[in-house]
């Protein structure tokens, strides 16, 4: 089949080089002239393990392109498949103008049927926006359908070539058709539904995620007040089929571009049908203060930040990705900045994209996991990247001014940590012995 795709961030930029490696031509179109310029010389402007090979093999095969021109890219599609971004406005709301604009764009090339597919995450109700849309531009036959993305970042193509499910949602068999056939060999969990569920099934899964991570969070809040390990408490939960063992990490909360703006949306677009969406609004306040957490701890074993100099080891909002978006890191960094300290930071892949989005002459940037650590007064784990973890501790106990670890990912062992000399404060689990429980248990 013959796919343009609109947008070339995550979403579209995977999808669009996924279906070429499906063996159909692909035309990937944005306005951002840099970005394009990028892909056409055979660079990739987001770091995503794996992406830039199938990007040149599929370029080379003549089935990838990528351009700026909507116009070139229209005439001879079967499939359009939007994936421009949804950002929050500040009502929390996502902001529907690039689709909006999108959509005309698509309305204005149209030339004969076509299944123009909505990928971004979208309220309920978008892709009839969009079928009204093109049909000002456009009266001849076209269908639009529902095909909400569930990839995460870093994982992405791993995500999309072997989904768990696809979801299509369609008001006509014929889109239905079309679409089906194209993600079957992907895989045979194809829900087929109406629109306006698919788009609702977007939202709610990453609702739900969220809620899982934020119930862990509490837990293991909890757990630190009573002596428990909240690893042998998800362990534990997690072997029960109905509850699932995947997204019980606790840590320092969610980030990224998905879960902190769908979260929002979602309880937005209860409200705008007067629900008050309770359990959701939790799920973000919980997720707001667990960050702070790290920094408790830090007072706690410093006793005053200020005039300190802490390290902190991963700015980017999980491992695996550049993407810094709604970092935890951010607030953390920033808020030990108001507290007077110097902060120290390294990230493997993401510092470039956090020193765009935040700098200050406090912070100073660190070419390694070591040289963080170096002086530092404690160090801060803010993403589990594999690096942390297989680091040699006693280098890092050497290399530290005082043996301070807040893990905000519970990445190390209790013992291993111990046996290097290092005073240790993770999440949710009993740490260092000055750190006892509130709780004794009789
Ligand atoms: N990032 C992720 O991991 C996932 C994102 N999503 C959803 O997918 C959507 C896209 O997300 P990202 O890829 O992260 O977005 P992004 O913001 O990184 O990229 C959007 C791209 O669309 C381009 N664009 C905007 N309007 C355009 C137009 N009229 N014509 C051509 N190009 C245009 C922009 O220049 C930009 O390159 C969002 O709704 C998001 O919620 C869904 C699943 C995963
Ligand atoms: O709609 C989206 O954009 C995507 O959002 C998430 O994907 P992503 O944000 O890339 O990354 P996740 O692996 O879900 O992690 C999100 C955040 O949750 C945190 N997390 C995740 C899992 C966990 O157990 N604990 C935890 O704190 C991560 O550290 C990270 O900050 C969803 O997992 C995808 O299915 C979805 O398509």
């Amino acid at each position: 089949m013959k796919i343009t795709v609109i947008g070339t961030g995550y979403v579209g930029l995977v999808s669009g080089i996924c279906y070429a490696e499906l063996g159909h031509d692909v035309y990937c179109v944005d306005k951002d002239a840099a970005k394009i310029n990028t892909l056409q010389s055979g660079g990739i402007p987001i770091y995503e393990p794996g992406l830039q090979r199938l990007s040149l093999k599929n370029m080379d095969a003549g089935r990838l392109r990528f351009t700026t021109a909507l116009a070139e890219a229209m005439p001879e599609a079967d499939i359009v498949i939007m994936a421009v971004g949804t950002p929050s406005l500040p009502s929390g709301e996502a902001d529907m103008s690039y689709i909006e604009a999108a959509a005309s764009e698509v309305g204005a090339a149209m030339n004969g049927y076509k299944v123009i597919c909505v990928k971004s995450t979208v309220p309920v109700g978008t892709n009839e926006r969009v079928g009204r849309i093109v049909r000002e531009r456009y009266d001849g036959p076209f269908d639009t359908a529902s095909l909400p993305e569930f990839l995460r970042e870093g994982t992405a193509v791993r995500d999309t070539l072997h989904p768990d499910r696809i979801v299509i949602g369609t008001d006509g068999s014929r889109a239905a058709r079309i679409l089906s056939d194209l993600h079957r060999p992907l895989t045979n969990q194809i829900v087929l539904t109406d629109i306006r569920s698919a788009e609702m099934i977007k939202y709610a899964s990453n609702a739900f995620l969220a809620t899982k991570i934020s119930f862990i969070n509490e837990i293991a809040n909890i757990c630190e007040k009573v002596g428990a390990d909240v690893i042998e408490v998800a362990k534990g939960m997690g072997l029960d089929n109905r509850i699932g063992g995947s997204f019980l990490r606790a840590g320092i909360g969610y980030g990224g571009s998905c879960f902190p703006k769908d979260t929002k949306a979602l309880i937005q677009i209860a409200g705008n049908v007067e629900y008050d969406f309770k359990l959701l609004k939790s799920v973000v306040e919980v997720n707001k203060q667990q960050r702070f957490g790290v920094l408790d701890k830090l007072g706690k074993a410093l006793g005053d930040v200020r005039g300190t100099t802490v390290g902190v080891w991963g700015l980017a909002f999980k491992p695996e990705t550049d993407d810094v978006r709604e970092a935890p890191a951010l607030e953390i960094i920033e808020q030990l900045i108001e507290s007077d300290a110097t902060v120290k930071v390294y990230d493997p892949i993401a510092m470039a994209n956090f020193k765009r989005t935040f700098d200050h002459p406090r912070i100073v940037w660190c070419d390694s996991a070591l040289d963080t650590a170096q002086d530092s007064d404690a160090l801060c784990l803010l993403t589990e990247w594999k690096e942390f973890a297989a680091i040699d501790l006693g280098a890092v106990r050497a290399a530290l001014a005082r043996p301070i670890l807040i893990d905000g990912r519970n990445v190390y062992d209790v013992q291993r940590v111990r046996e290097a000399g290092l005073h240790y404060y993770p999440v949710g689990r009993p740490g260092h012995e000055a750190y006892i429980p509130e709780l004794i248990l009789d």
